[in-house]
């Protein structure tokens, strides 16, 4: 598949993989992209996942028609693209390896060499010719590991974005960009929000037709609707006002308060009330929830004189992910001694900017008037806050 003029797509579906990134479920699969430039000198992007070398392979040489590579470009040492660097470097011996130094001390670690002699370190800036296709480095340190490096064909007008503006699920099935990409961008870029936005700011001043991230689809046509979702998200703003109601329950009291509480959101004005069980629905879609709406309210029961096991899985994502300028409340059921609130609250102490809810909802095992009384009054709040 040719790209744009000389750009190739030579990357690979995977859709034998259970978890992506050992966490990740990932049920259309993943793709792990690489594009190979052909010009008087040729150029290709990234490897591809350790499975995959074989294939990579030969999707290479149908696009080289019987040439050599000269350049491996590696944007990003996660081995899900950098596994077959190795590989690739037997096999062309002529070959030299392109990357940042941090890339080739990360190499040194996973493949013993920094492959002295057939290597080219470039940092922010520096610049490749392939004969026509002019390509420069831009630096893109924690988007998400240390070492990556975007590439900008000048010639093109394409952006080689590495890891950014990728998502989850293999090329041959049709989807919805957002979706999968916001689930991807939360749960894997999302804590580095502010190294995203220094990247977009200096991608901002390039020419850009054509976006290559290493996972996903090649994005063209009007880029702005990618960019703008980027800057949003990176600046952890709110991209769709609504509640979203992530809940733990073991005999179903906790449930039924969190229905009636979405029942009265809904009653008294919101337009969008999100509900998940943490034990049962996907937490990292629960995770790009939080961040993608105005409002999250934790629901859960004391466990233990703390609070449930998933729950605490939750916040721990909230607080390792940046979570922050956020409207959160909080429902806790406790038979004896509810101490939930108190709890969540302590660690979500660590976010920047929370605005908590006033009003709490109590639940002693399970609803009586007085905690009827207390979704209304917190329904009446957050409505006012969404
Ligand atoms: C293993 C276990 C530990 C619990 N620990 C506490 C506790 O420390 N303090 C408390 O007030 N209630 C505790 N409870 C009681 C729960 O609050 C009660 O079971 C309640 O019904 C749970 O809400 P649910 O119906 O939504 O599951 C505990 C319940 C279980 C099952």
């Amino acid at each position: 598949m040719q790209i744009a003029d000389g750009i190739h797509y030579i990357g690979v579906n995977d859709h034998d993989i259970d978890l992506f990134e050992g966490q990740f479920v990932v049920p259309d699969g993943m793709a792990y992209n690489s594009y190979a430039i052909v010009d008087q000198k040729i150029a290709v992007m990234d490897s591809v996942d350790q499975h995959f070398g074989q294939e990579w392979i030969q999707n290479l040489e149908a696009a080289l028609d019987g040439r050599e590579p000269d350049y491996l470009i590696v944007q990003h040492m996660e081995p899900d693209h950098s596994a077959n660097v190795s590989l690739f470097m037997e096999r062309y011996p002529q070959a030299t390896v392109v990357a940042s130094v941090s890339a080739f001390n990360m190499m040194a670690n996973y493949f013993g060499t920094k492959y002295e002699g057939r290597n080219m370190v470039i940092k922010e800036g520096s610049t490749l010719s392939l004969g026509t296709h002019e390509l420069s480095f831009v630096a893109a340190p924690l988007v998400h590991w240390p070492e990556v490096m975007f590439t900008y064909d000048a010639t093109a007008k394409v952006l080689f974005s590495a890891d950014a503006f990728g998502k989850f699920g293999a090329l041959d099935v049709e989807q919805d960009w957002d979706c999968e990409a916001r689930r991807y961008y939360f749960g894997i870029v999302g804590k580095f929000g502010k190294n995203v936005q220094a990247v977009l700011k200096k991608v901002a001043a390039l020419d850009i037709q054509t976006i290559c991230p290493l996972h996903g689809p090649v994005l063209s046509g009007d880029l702005t609707h990618y960019l703008s979702q980027y800057d949003t998200w990176s600046s952890y703003g709110v991209e769709t006002p609504g509640v979203v109601i992530a809940y733990t329950s073991v005999y179903g009291h906790t449930r039924q308060t969190v229905e009636e509480l979405a029942a009265a959101l809904s009653k008294k004005g919101a337009q969008r009330v999100v509900v998940t069980d943490l034990a049962r629905d996907d937490q990292a879609e629960a995770l790009e929830d939080a961040f993608r709406h105005s409002v999250l309210v934790l629901a859960t029961t004391t466990y233990n004189g703390g609070f449930f096991p998933t729950m605490h899985e939750f916040v721990s994502h909230l607080v390792d992910h940046n979570f922050q300028r956020r409207t959160v409340a909080f429902v806790q059921n406790g038979s004896w001694m509810p101490a939930a609130a108190k709890g969540m609250r302590a660690l979500l102490e660590q976010c920047a900017g929370i605005d908590f809810a006033q009003n709490v909802v109590t639940v002693k095992g399970s609803l009586d008037d007085e905690s009827r009384a207390q979704i209304d009054a917190l329904a009446d709040e957050l409505v006012a806050k969404i």
